[in-house]
């Protein structure tokens, strides 16, 4: 199941599982994951998505299953495939009286290349540049956070482990990492990523797997899973223009209630319904918002509202 029988797979899994005594973190994951793929692993707190990443990291083993990585085992170590790996975890360690400068320099020369060069463009890749002189420990979390990003990629790696790695981030430096990621997707490297933002996993991702309780319940591209969950379009219309009781006797209206100050229609027949509010009171101020990433997950999980 690896090497030159998947020459174009980064990654596959076979049948993994990995238990904590009774708890089954991990349990029996198969998956695939192509060179060159963004693939998101998206699930509540618990689902194992971090013990996961780890078995394909080599951090943490799996008790039975198979792991392929760049069409060799993650463990027993291999010290040719480890410099083809980036990985960012949630407990990313740093050398805390460095400089965030001399940190990104220690660890590419931890990996043997030119380490000044990969500082600088490390720093300017997450928006360091002007605290690269700062201490890590005085950075923020959130620099902090871009850092280890920085130290995962500073050797170019093939494929790049991202563990949450917009947690800590501010909107607008979420947004800067998506375009570092999306530059390194063009350029051809390979990302797996854990997030809890569905509206990003949905922005960036060529395909995510959703796990609940260590099972993948769902797995496709985001276009493919929100087209395919059959959800309806809710049509919000301002309360002081349409009463609820009016609104669930439009034909095609399958559910009404109210929220923010609009009444809410939901519909799997949204132009009818629009056609109809349209006859009954005009469309100025009627909004529609289709079903997206957060609502697929959200039934899958069981967690919809
Ligand atoms: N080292 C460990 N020892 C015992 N139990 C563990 C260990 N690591 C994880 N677990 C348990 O395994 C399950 C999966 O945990 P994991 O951290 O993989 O989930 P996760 O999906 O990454 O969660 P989060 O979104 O909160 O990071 C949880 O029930 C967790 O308590």
């Amino acid at each position: 199941m690896s090497g030159p029988a998947e020459p174009d797979a980064a990654l596959v899994l076979s049948d993994v599982r990995k238990r904590y005594g009774t708890v089954r973190a991990v349990d029996g994951i198969s998956l695939r994951v192509r060179r060159g793929e963004f693939f998101g692993v998206l699930g509540p707190n618990g689902a194992g998505k971090t013990t996961l990443i780890e078995i394909m990291e080599g951090l943490r083993v799996a008790d039975s299953g198979a792991v392929s990585v760049l069409g060799h085992p993650p463990v027993p170590r291999d010290v040719a495939l480890l410099p083809r790996l980036g990985v960012q975890t949630q407990k990313s360690a740093f050398f805390a009286r460095l400089t965030a400068r001399e940190h990104l320099e220690t660890v590419a020369r931890l990996y043997g290349v030119p380490a000044a060069r990969a500082a600088d463009h490390g720093l300017a890749l997450v928006g360091l540049t002007e605290h690269a002189d700062r201490r890590v420990e005085k950075l923020s979390g959130g620099q902090r956070q871009r850092l280890a990003i920085a130290s995962a990629l500073a050797h170019e790696p093939e494929l790049i482990f991202l563990d949450e790695p917009t947690a800590a981030l501010d909107p607008q430096a979420r947004r800067d990492l998506w375009r570092v990621l999306r530059e390194l997707k063009g350029a051809g490297r390979t990302i797996v990523y854990t997030t809890h933002h569905l509206d990003e996993a949905e922005a960036l991702c060529d395909r995510v797997a959703i796990v609940v309780a260590g099972r993948v319940v769902a797995l496709d591209t985001p276009v493919n899973l929100v087209g395919g969950a059959g959800l309806p379009t809710r049509v919000l219309v301002p309360e002081d223009r349409i009463t609820p009781e009016r609104a669930a006797g439009i034909d095609g209206v399958d559910r009404v209630s109210v929220s923010g100050g609009a009444v809410v229609l939901e519909t799997m027949a949204t132009a009818r319904v629009l056609s109809a509010l349209d006859d009954l009171i005009g469309l100025a101020g009627v909004q529609t918002r289709t079903a997206d990433l957060e609502d697929v997950y959200l039934r899958l999980t069981g967690a919809e509202a």
